[in-house]
């Protein structure tokens, strides 16, 4: 498989504030990652960094081969890299369809394909923005970010908030994306024992820097080690 995603030395951060430090991994065609660690150490700003918008201090990111320091945002969501962010950003005006057909791209997603791994959005077809539950609103969200046909997926606590029937719902949606239809995925979770269940590769930061680099099995097999990395001080 070739690589997809390559950071070397990523230094980045808003203004001249720095909040991440010398961060490098990769990442080929079909490679799953939870992205973890406590609040505020940076896993949001990775995501944000890969869609360019902190400042760059130094280091490079690699997309499908080439540099995309200086490629803008919206260039990089029609690269293929679909960032679902932690906000969700529904639209009161637009129904459940219409937030699906105004991105559409005519590539590997459509409606039909959306709508039977997402059943629920299709019996909500029909249902303002504003107008879903929060699992609903995520469902959306991640629908949303298929219908451009990414090579990535970016999400960002996709399980934040929402009751334990709906996340259920939504691991095995996001399982059968990663484990059976081979989607390349960085996982942020807050939920670290979810995220290493459903990806190959673990990452841990602390204080903007990789501090744990592992398969997710290992990880998950040694629950002290996890506690100490991610567990609330
Ligand atoms: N827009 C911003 N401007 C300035 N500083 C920011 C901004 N967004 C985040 N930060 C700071 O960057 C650091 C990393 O935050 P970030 O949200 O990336 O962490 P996180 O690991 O995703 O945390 P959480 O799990 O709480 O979402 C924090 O110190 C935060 O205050």
């Amino acid at each position: 498989m070739s690589e997809l995603l390559a950071l070397d030395k990523v230094t980045a951060g808003y203004g001249d504030s720095i909040v991440l430090e010398d961060v490098s991994f990769s990442m080929k065609e079909g490679d799953s990652l939870a992205l973890l660690g406590r609040n505020g150490v940076g896993k949001t700003s990775l995501l944000v960094t890969l869609m360019g918008l902190t400042r760059l201090h130094s280091g490079s990111i690699r997309w499908c081969g080439g540099d995309i320091v200086r490629v803008p945002t919206y260039r990089r969501a029609h690269a293929g890299l679909g960032w679902v962010p932690q906000e969700r950003y529904m639209f009161p005006s637009l129904t459940v369809e219409e937030h699906l057909t105004v991105v559409a791209r005519g590539g590997e997603w459509d409606l039909p394909k959306i709508y039977k791994i997402f059943p629920r959005l299709e019996e909500r077809r029909n249902n303002m923005g504003n107008q879903l539950s929060g699992g609903e609103q995520q469902m959306l969200a991640i629908a949303r970010a298929l219908m451009v046909s990414p090579r990535i997926l970016l999400l960002d606590e996709p399980m934040e908030g929402l009751a334990p029937i709906i996340v259920q719902e939504l691991l095995r949606v996001i399982r059968g994306l990663v484990k059976d239809m081979g989607m390349s995925v960085i996982v942020v979770e807050q939920h670290a024992r979810m995220a290493l269940s459903l990806t190959q590769r673990a990452i841990v930061l602390d204080r903007g820097r990789i501090v744990h680099d592992s398969d997710s099995a290992s990880l998950l097999a040694d629950g002290e080690k996890l506690d100490r990395l991610v567990a609330v001080a």
